[in-house]
Order: C-alpha cells, then structure tokens, then sequence
C-alpha cells in the first residue's frame, strides 16, 4: 500500500497512534505518535516491541490479558467487515491514570483490504497534527475512519473536505460545512477565556496567514442545539511542492467539552486541596522507584529550608538534612516501606539552615501498578516542632502535676477503664499497693466498709461513674484489719474519674471524745446532765404523743460524803463506778440512767403504767443497794451505802422536764429528811412546804433587820443541890404575822441557805452581852451555853468573829460553851479541825449536844478535849418506862465520868427523870421541870427567886 504524502501528514499530525495492519496482520505503517508512546510505553513496561509478524504478537502488551482481547477484536473487525472499539482499558504512565481505547477498522485501499488500528490515549488526546490533502476515495475512507474530527480548508478558509467525526462533533452536515469559511456568522466562535474569537483568529486562518501549524488552540463553538461545544483545534497548514505559501489547512480536533468541565472540576479541587496543604503546612514528595528520582513540591522546601536549585532528586537531598541520630532509623524504615510497599508513618529530626533541629512527621503509601507492582511512594511531610513542644510542656505540667499528687497529704486515685491508679498517700491511706487491686470493684471489696446492698447509690456512684461525690465522710477498712473515717470526694471527667480521700480519723476521734466530754461522764461514762436534759425533753415528747407515762427517779447515794471524808476521793470515785454499773445491772437495757453529779443518779423509766409501778422499781433498786458493794484495788472491802431516791411521773407531776427535775429532787429531799435508804414518790405537798421554806427564808432576811429575832434562856441546873449553875442560850423568833416560828423549822432553812452564819453571830453576841449584864447584877454562873450550827465552821472568819465578840463583850471564854453535834468532831476536813483545837486553846468549853444519836465515837471526845456530854432528850423522855433509854443514859453518864467530862442531861421534866439522873451521878440538867427557854428578864428573876 503507498500512502500519499499528504495522508501520511495528516496522520502524522494525529494525536492518536495510527497503525495500518496488512491483509496478513503484518503492521506496514506506523505514524508518529505511535512510534512515541512506544517509546514512553516502553520505559513503563506497557508495550514492549513491535514484531511486525502476525499471528507473532503484534503489540507485544505485557498485559497477557489485553493482548488477548486485542488480537481478538482485530479477528472479529476483520470478519465481520466492521469497525470496533471495544477494547477501552486504563494504564498507568509516569504516575498517572490514563484511559486507553482501542479502535480497529477494516479499510480497503485500492481494493486491498487492510486493518486501522487507532490507539487513543486520553492524556494527551491531541498531541500531533493533521496535514490535509485532496484525498482520494480511500483516503476519505481512511480519515473517517478517525475519531478525530478533520476539515480540510482551501487558502482562504473555505471548507472544502471534512471527515464524518467532525460532522459529529460540530452538529452540522458534510454539506452543511462545505463552502462555509471562517467568517461565516454561524459558527459564533468563542476564546478559552468566554470572548467572541475573531474569524482571523481561528487557528485555520492563523496556519494560513502565517504559514506555520497552530497546535493546541482552545476554542468554543456555538452549537444549532444552543450548547457549546469546546475543541482542542491543531491547524496545519499544507504546502503544495515548490509553493512558498500554504494552499490549504488541516484541522483537526477533538471535543474536550467533557474533559473541559472534567478539567475545570479536577483544577479547582486541586486547588483547594493546594490551599489545604498549603495552610497545614503539608508537603508532598514523590519517590519514583524506578528513577530512583525524588520530587518535592514547594512547602518541601520551605519545611526544610532549602533552595530548590540545589535539589537534585536524589534521595540523599532528604538524607543530608536529617538528624544524625535520626538518619539511620528514617532511612531503614523508608527503604522498608518502599520493599515491602507497606505504610510509612513515622518521625524524626532534621536540622534546618538556622542550624535548628526541627521535628518532622512523615506518613507515606505506594502506588501499584496495574499488576500490583510498586511505581512511586508518595507521602507527606509536616513540621510538627510546635506540636513536639506543646507536648513537651504538657508532659512537663503533667509530670509536675503527677510529682505535686504525689506529695499531697490527700489520697488521689484516677479511676480510668475501671482501672484503679493510687499515689503514695492514697496507698498509705487504704494499705493497699496498686499492685493489690485488680480493679474499681476489686478496690470496692476490699476496703469500703459499707457493702454494695447497704450503699447501692454510693457503689454505683463510685463503680459505674455516675455521679460525682462531695465531702462525705465513710469508713474504710485498711489492709492491717483497722477501720479509718475519710472524707471522700470524686470527681467524674469524660474518661474516668478521680477520688480524694483524707484521712479523719483523727478528727472524728477527736469530735468523738468533745462529744464524749460534753455528753458523757468521764468518771462512769454515763450520759451527763446535758444529754440527760437533752434525753428527758424527747422522752417527755414521745410521751406526750403516745399518750404514755414516764418516770423519773433522782437517785442519791446515802452518806457518800463519809466515804470520801474516811477512805479518800479515789475510793469514792470507784464507788460512784460500781453504782453506775450496779444501776444498769438492776435497770432495764431501755432505761436511761445518767449521772447528775456527785452522787445524784437519774433514771428515765419509759412506759410505765402507774406511779405504783414506779414505786415498785424503786424500792427494788434499794434493796439491791443492801448489798454491799465490793471495792478492790488499794481498799479492798465490801461497802455497804444505801441510796436514797426521788420519783415523780409524767404526766400527774410535771408536764416538762425542768418541773420534773425539781419535783423528783424534792421528793428525794423528803426521803433524805425522812431517815434515808428509802424510795420517796412526789406528793404535791412537797412543794407547798418547800414554797413555805422558800418564803422562810425571805422573812429570815427581813426579821435580822427588824429585831424579830430574840435569845431565850434555859437554866441549867445542878441535879444534887438543883441550883441554877449555867445557862443555854436559844434563838426565838416572834413573826409579826405568822407569830412564834419555832426554831426547829426556821433553823434548818437558815442552815441550808447560808443565812446561819449571820445569825449565829447575832445570837453568840446577844449572848455574851447579856451574861456580862447578869454578872453586873451579880448573877454568878459557870458557863452561858450557845448553838453553834455545823455550817458556821464553813465560815472562815468563824474564829476571828468570835474572839471579836468575846473581847467586845469582855466574857472570859472560860465563861462560854459552844454546843456543836458529834457530826462536826468526826469530819475529816483541816479546817474544821483547826478552828476547834483553836477554840480549845482560847479556852472556850466544847460540848457535845444530843449525845447518843450520831457517831458516839469516844476517840474524838479525847482528840479535841471536849469538856461537856449533852444527853439527848430522846434518851430521857422514857425514863423510868424505858429500860433501854435507861441503861444507855446510865452507860453515857458512866463513860462521861470516866473519861472526867461534865454530863447534862436534857429534856428533864418529872422527878423520876432527876431522881434516876441524881442516882447516876449525872452533873446538871436542863428541862422543864426547872423552866423552858425564856426571856432574859424572867431568867433574871427565876434565878433570883431560886
Ligand atoms: N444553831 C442554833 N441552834 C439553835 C439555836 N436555838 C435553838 N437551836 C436549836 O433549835 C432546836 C430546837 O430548839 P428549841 O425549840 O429551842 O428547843 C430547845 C428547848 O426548848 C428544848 N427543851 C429543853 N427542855 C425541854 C424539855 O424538858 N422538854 C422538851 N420537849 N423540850 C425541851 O430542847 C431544845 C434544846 O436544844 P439543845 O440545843 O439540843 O439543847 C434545837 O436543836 C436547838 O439546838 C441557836 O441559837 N442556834
């Protein structure tokens, strides 16, 4: 086949590659284009030769697959005398995508047939250029059978021939385009840039004008549908031989519009994945691994701070800037990456120009070829130095932080996927080690106290990270067996949670002992008189709103105050404990036993049902009191003390508990008053008498100022002659409206007020006044007797008054007998003691009144030189009926003699009672029979008269 030189320009200039198959398959030509991609393909591997011998491989493809289908569609074009392009493949070339088709074409040619094999490959689609000729009929045949639209114009512009694909792509018929040149108005041509295109602008009529091929010109034509078609234009302008000047043009051209928005498309999201690596400061570099060639683009450069003309593509550009600690390690797992084609992600060191060392992250992956092979390894590069030190000094803050946990007094635990992290102090707090505890239940388990059923809000708060905890205060249980308080607080954050604990142990301890103290008795540990107040109000509430009684017992133990006085305070402190322990023993667990103070027990007994019931409970409270109580230690001896109790019942003897309080206290007043060892119930006449005694007083007060009070006088008489040798001075007091108030009900009041002191003083005066003005009258006596209270040796200027009394008065205090109980001989205490050695040093007389009825204790009677025995009146009055009164009278007086003190007997009111008295020996009396206390002046005359 011979080819004009014209066709063989034209396909030539085609961007396809062109290849004419002979009848026997044999490729007789190649144009151009081919014969360049063969090259290109050849380097990536995508055909490797041409044999020009068929059936031996044609296109030797090394895609097996491929080079089958071909020479199967050339068969089939071939005997189905029809074109085919149904071959469409892609390839990979130098990195990039590209579509292949393959369109084949049975051609006859001078009635010789022939195969028109067209590679087109979308990449460059209109590389080449197309010369035009007058074609002959087979030509024409060979120019259809391109995709590729071809017109063919005289020098001035006038279609003359066209190819049918150009029919295609422009819309218009082959008789239509004829004859239309450049200029015509229906083509409405435009620019790339959207402007209309000048008709001497059309790449035709530039190839003409200046003679020269107008390749890739972009061009815009209005189509008659309304559309714009948009063509990639390459003009040729052809030269008849020996012309100088072009007689035609060849133009040839494709329709990009789909590729145009394609390319518009693919420019702009290239665009903004540009800016998007550009603002994150992304490079991308490209390794080839078959040039073994490196590409950087430009934020490469800028991270590695180096100049682009000094980058020669070799890995060792990357290399030299690299860490030298890091260098190895990059290198290794970047030849690696690119064996075994993995994932590369990884980080290192380069030092910059600036001599800095900056950290660079790097995450690469390898493009495959179409058989899997490695082409290229394509990554990124990012500068993460700022990051690095972000991180750095976050590690630093969470170091510091983790060091300054640790330090804290508080106990930190982070809880993170149920996993229990503690510090030291949380470790020393609980005893546990990490090590210990499995995880967030395992930790539960072991050391809190309360269990998952009892605390179910607080072990899903803890466990599940429910909510978090403020200051509440549990028990835990320390690995050692101890049972600490803590004040725990969590806090629940997005991943975890964290627990502060502190250890309050201490604290609660000690709020523990201040609520001991404040509530509690530390001798007996029984509740005070605070908390037994506090337990009195809310029984008495209960009471009231179950329509209940209660009842209240004020207990007293009977003589403690002996005890202390005989064998010490420690011995009376383990008695108050043995009493406290012998209560609860006796009462109910329900009781509530409390001590006031002292020796003042309380008892609130709920739910009673009467003041009998109470009575009941009381009196076998004091029958277990009957038993001694065995005191062991330094003393060890049963004791033997009775208790004395005051009951009173809630509703019927008070509604609240001041007025129980009190009335239970006078109801143990009376039983003291009425002889002790005995339970004694509120009676309402308790109160009027103590009321009465309270208004006593206020009148005792008033009487010492308005002279109420006055001395009577009783004689005290010598029994064998019965003379009158001494006098008793004794208080009366004339109330001007209550009349005569005995002293026996007025003196007890003055004495537990205090008020004695004073009156005591007034009477020792009146006293001694009047015996000075009897002697004055000649009035001889031995000695003027007066009271002297027990509470007046509480008054410390007792003996200081009385020497001011006898020198004022100026009675010799021979002359005076201060009468005192036996209670006042045996006290214990050194002041009391001193003021009567002291007395009996000044020479004051001492005796002993009611003799008989106390301690009788013989050995005091010697340590103080008591002077005077005063019998009882009690031991007197029965005489001569009483047999017993007569021998102890006989028996004190015998004792009296023997121990040479003066005896008086008291109370005297018949003769029997002198004559038995007389017969005993007995020095003087005092009685009725002679005369009862009276005033001063009648004593004056009586003794005158005697
Ligand atoms: N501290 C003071 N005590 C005083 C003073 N004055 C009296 N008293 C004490 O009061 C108690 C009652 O005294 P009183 O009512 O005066 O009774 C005395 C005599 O009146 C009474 N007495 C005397 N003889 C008889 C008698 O034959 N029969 C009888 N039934 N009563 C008689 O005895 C009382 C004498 O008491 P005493 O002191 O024990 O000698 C009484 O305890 C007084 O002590 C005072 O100023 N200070």
């Amino acid at each position: 086949m011979q080819l004009s030189d014209e066709l063989i320009q034209i396909y030539n200039n085609l961007p396809q590659d062109i290849g004419i198959l002979s009848s026997k398959n044999k490729l007789i030509y190649t144009n151009s284009s081919w014969i360049q991609n063969l090259k290109k393909c050849a380097s990536e591997n995508i055909y490797s030769e041409i044999n020009a011998e068929w059936p031996n491989p044609l296109l030797q493809l090394n895609d097996k697959q491929l080079d089958h289908s071909l020479r199967l569609a050339i068969h089939k074009a071939q005997s189905a005398h029809q074109p085919t392009s149904e071959i469409h493949t892609d390839i990979s070339l130098l990195g990039y995508q590209h579509k292949v088709n393959f369109f084949i074409s049975p051609i006859k040619f001078n009635g010789i047939g022939f195969t028109l094999i067209s590679i087109q490959i979308s990449m460059d689609p209109l590389s080449g250029g197309t010369q035009s000729i007058l074609l002959g009929r087979d030509e024409g045949i060979l120019l259809n059978s391109l995709l590729e639209g071809v017109v063919i114009q005289d020098a001035n512009g006038v279609i003359i021939a066209n190819n049918s694909a150009s029919e295609n792509i422009l819309g218009l018929t082959s008789n239509q385009m004829r004859g239309l040149d450049n200029a015509d108005p229906n083509w409405g041509t435009i620019t790339e840039h959207g402007e209309p295109c000048p008709p001497e602008d059309h790449p035709s009529s530039q190839a003409i004008s200046k003679g020269v091929p107008i390749l890739d010109f972009t061009m815009g034509i209005n189509k008659p549908d309304g559309g714009i078609s948009w063509l990639k234009i390459n003009s040729q302008p052809i030269f008849q031989k020996n012309q100088s000047k072009p007689t035609m043009s060849v133009t040839s051209f494709v329709d990009i519009t789909v590729e145009r928005h394609r390319q518009k498309q693919l420019t702009e999201v290239t665009k903004r994945l540009q800016l998007t690596l550009d603002a994150a400061e992304i490079g991308i570099w490209e390794y080839s691994l078959k040039t073994k060639q490196l590409v950087w683009d430009d934020t490469m450069f800028s991270i590695f701070e180096t100049n682009k003309h000094d980058f020669t593509h070799q890995l060792t550009d990357f290399a030299e800037h690299v860490h030298p600690d890091d260098k190895q390690g990059i290198l290794a797992e970047f030849k690696q990456a690119l064996t075994e084609g993995n994932n590369l992600v990884s980080e290192f060191r380069i030092i910059n120009n600036q001599k800095q060392i900056r950290h660079i992250y790097v995450a690469g992956s390898m493009i495959h070829g179409k058989k899997g092979e490695g082409n290229t390894y394509i990554g990124m590069n990012r500068d993460i130095t700022d990051e690095k030190q972000v991180q750095e000094k976050i590690k630093e803050s969470r170091n510091k932080l983790i060091s300054f946990i640790a330090d804290l007094p508080a106990g930190v635990c982070s809880v993170v996927n149920k996993k229990v992290s503690l510090n030291v102090r949380a470790e020393h707090i609980t005893g546990y080690t990490n090590e210990q505890i499995a995880d967030i239940n395992d930790f539960w388990d072991k050391v809190f106290v309360d269990s998952r059923d009892t605390s179910p809000i607080l072990y899903e708060s803890l466990t599940q990270t429910r909510e978090s905890i403020s200051n509440t205060t549990m028990q835990i249980n320390r690995r050692d067996g101890q049972t600490r308080w803590i004040e725990f607080s969590s806090c629940k954050f997005e991943d975890g949670q964290a627990w502060v604990m502190i250890d309050v142990t201490d604290k609660i301890e000690a709020e523990n002992n201040l609520k001991q103290l404040a509530y509690f008795d530390p001798l007996t540990q029984l509740p005070n008189r605070t908390a037994i107040e506090n337990n009195l109000i809310n029984s008495i509430a209960r009471a009231k709103r179950h329509a209940s009684k209660l009842g209240l017992l004020v207990i007293d133990l009977d003589s403690f105050k002996n005890v202390n006085d005989t064998y010490g305070h420690p011995v009376g402190d383990q008695l108050l404990v043995l009493v406290a322990k012998r209560l609860k023993e006796s009462l109910r667990e329900s009781d509530f036993i409390g001590r006031i103070g002292g020796d003042e027990f309380m008892v609130v007994i709920e739910d009673i049902i009467d003041d009998e019931q109470l009575m009941y409970v009381s009196n076998e409270l004091i029958k277990r009191f009957s038993v001694p109580i065995e005191l062991v230690g330094k003393v060890t001896m049963p004791l033997k003390n009775s208790i004395s109790i005051g009951a009173c019942v809630y509703p019927e003897h008070g509604k609240d508990a001041v007025t129980l309080f009190r009335n239970a206290d006078t109801a143990l007043y009376k039983a003291k008053s009425r002889g002790k060892d005995r339970a004694q119930l509120y009676m309402h006449e308790f109160t009027l008498a103590l009321e009465s005694k309270l208004s006593l007083e206020q009148h005792i007060d008033n009487a010492i100022e308005t002279n109420d009070f006055t001395v009577f006088f009783q004689p005290i008489v010598n029994c064998q002659d019965n003379q009158i040798v001494s006098v008793e001075s004794l208080i009366r007091w004339s109330h001007p409206e209550l009349g005569m108030i005995p002293p026996d009900r007025f003196i007890p009041v003055a004495e537990a007020s205090g008020k004695i002191i004073k009156i005591g003083k007034w009477v020792l005066r009146k006293a001694c006044e009047e015996f000075m003005a009897w002697q004055k009258r000649n009035i001889q006596l031995d000695y003027i007797a007066v009271n002297l209270s027990p509470m007046q040796f509480k008054d410390v200027s007792l003996l200081d008054d009385i020497q001011d009394i006898l020198s004022a008065t100026g009675l010799a205090p021979n002359n005076l007998v201060l009468e005192i109980t036996e209670g006042v001989l045996v006290r214990n205490d050194s002041i009391t003691k001193n003021t009567l050695l002291k007395l009996k040093a000044l020479g004051i007389r001492l005796a002993i009144d009611d003799f008989g009825t106390g301690y009788s204790s013989l050995a005091y009677l010697k340590y103080f030189d008591v002077d005077i025995l005063k019998i009882d009146r009690s031991f007197i009055k029965d005489i001569p009926d009483d047999s017993v009164d007569i021998q102890i009278t006989g028996a004190i007086i015998s004792m009296a003699k023997n121990l040479n003190l003066h005896v008086v007997a008291e109370g005297v009111e018949t003769t029997d009672q002198l004559n038995f008295i007389q017969d005993n020996h007995c020095n003087t009396y005092q009685g009725y029979l002679k005369s009862p206390a009276i005033s001063s002046a009648d004593f004056v005359a009586l003794f005158q008269t005697d």
